[in-house]
């Protein structure tokens, strides 16, 4: 078995800011029981923003990106330092990986992050991983956790993903409402029909329920059930007892990058379809070929993710661009060989391949 376990912010710090002992103590203890029965185990830890408050004497947190991005420097630190000591008590070794939107949408970082992940792994460390806060700007910013975790928990072919907050599970509205009820298991979207997610969360963690759901959506639909808590509860949510709230598997594996493109990625531009190359996306899972494409929309790069739309402008997929908006309107219409011939082999590649390509339609 392989779990990946997030904690968010609210609960592993005081609203002062500074780190709670009792509250790391305790998501630390539920690590270390997966561990003691031979699991392995990823801890996708938040709290780096929250815990430098108080060393930087903040009141609250701060709204602008830098003064986030230093506090996460400063907090980043000590949360690592905690972990560090708290997991070398039970003999533990710790291995901080921070992550940017990049390490799991493009395809080389993919790789490595990948590869970086089973060696911790089979070395016996524990990953706490967390978003590379200091240098990702508000464009390439996941900003909650909980999306992260849920791309971790594809990226490591995770068998669970346990979502610890400091509510103890899903309500059919905010848990502060008198009306709202509990709810067991979301076995479909159809569970979800009328739950009210809409109240923001607590004062340090971000995203409240609606980013719990999402990470909830990817997980499930790559095959990976959920389990959403609280921190409180985290040993009985590894044993595997039925607290909070279960979200069931819906669909199998899929690329990893290509469900962060599904759920998440801002697209730096749009590319008009002819009928047929719609088609031939849709029906035969083909490739985007020039031939096919009637207008280029923004301005991308080659790597960068992009709306592919049909020829009534509806969304029909995502995908990773092969070509810059620069060179591309120059191609378009024309057939590989043609291309290849008048401007070199390199444009007989697909403007998007279709491993790249994922539909939406
Ligand atoms: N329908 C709901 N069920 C449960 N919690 C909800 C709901 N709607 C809003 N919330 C809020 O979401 C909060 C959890 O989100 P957040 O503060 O971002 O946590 P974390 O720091 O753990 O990521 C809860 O404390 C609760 O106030
Ligand atoms: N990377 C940020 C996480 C932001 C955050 O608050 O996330 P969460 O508490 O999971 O909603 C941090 O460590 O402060």
């Amino acid at each position: 078995m392989r779990v990946v376990i997030k904690v968010g912010s609210s609960s592993l710090t005081t609203a002062d800011g500074h780190l709670d002992p009792d509250r790391v103590g305790t998501v630390v203890d539920a690590v270390v029981a997966v561990r003691a029965r031979g699991d392995e185990v990823v801890l996708v830890s938040s709290g780096a923003i929250a815990a430098g408050l108080g060393p930087l004497a903040l009141p609250q947190r701060p709204r602008d990106l830098p003064t986030q991005q230093a506090a996460a420097a400063v907090g980043q630190r000590a949360l690592i330092a905690h972990y560090s000591e708290a997991f070398a008590a039970a003999g533990l070794v710790v291995g901080q990986v921070l992550l940017t939107v990049d390490d799991v949408s493009r395809r080389s970082h993919y790789r490595n992050a990948h590869q970086t992940f089973a060696k911790l792994l089979e070395l016996g460390v524990v990953p706490v991983v967390n978003e590379n806060d200091t240098v990702a700007t508000s464009e390439i910013r996941f900003g909650d956790n909980d999306r992260l975790a849920a791309l971790v928990a594809h990226l490591v072919h995770a068998d669970e993903l346990i979502l610890l907050s400091d509510v103890d599970g899903l309500y059919t509205g905010h848990p502060d409402l008198p009306d709202s009820r509990p709810i067991a298991t979301v076995a479909s979207e159809a569970d979800l029909a009328g739950v009210d997610v809409a109240r923001v969360g607590s004062a340090v963690g971000t995203g409240g329920m609606v980013t719990k759901i999402e990470a909830a959506r990817i997980a499930t639909a790559a095959g990976i059930p959920v389990r959403l808590t609280s921190a409180a509860r985290a040993i009985e949510a590894v044993e595997g007892q039925p607290v909070g709230t279960r979200f069931a598997p819906t669909g199998k594996r899929r690329a990893t990058r290509l469900l962060w493109l599904a759920h998440a990625s801002e697209t730096r531009g749009r590319l008009v379809l002819d009928a047929g190359a719609r088609r031939a996306l849709v029906e035969r899972g083909a490739s985007l070929l020039a031939a096919g494409v009637v207008a280029v929309e923004g301005e991308f790069s080659g790597g960068d993710p992009v709306d592919v739309v049909g020829p009534d402008g509806a969304l029909v997929a995502r995908g990773i661009v092969n070509y810059d908006s620069a060179e591309l309107p120059a191609m378009l219409g024309r057939s590989t060989s043609d291309l290849a011939a008048s401007m070199g082999a390199d444009h007989e590649r697909a403007v998007i391949h279709r491993d790249d390509l994922i539909l939406m339609a």
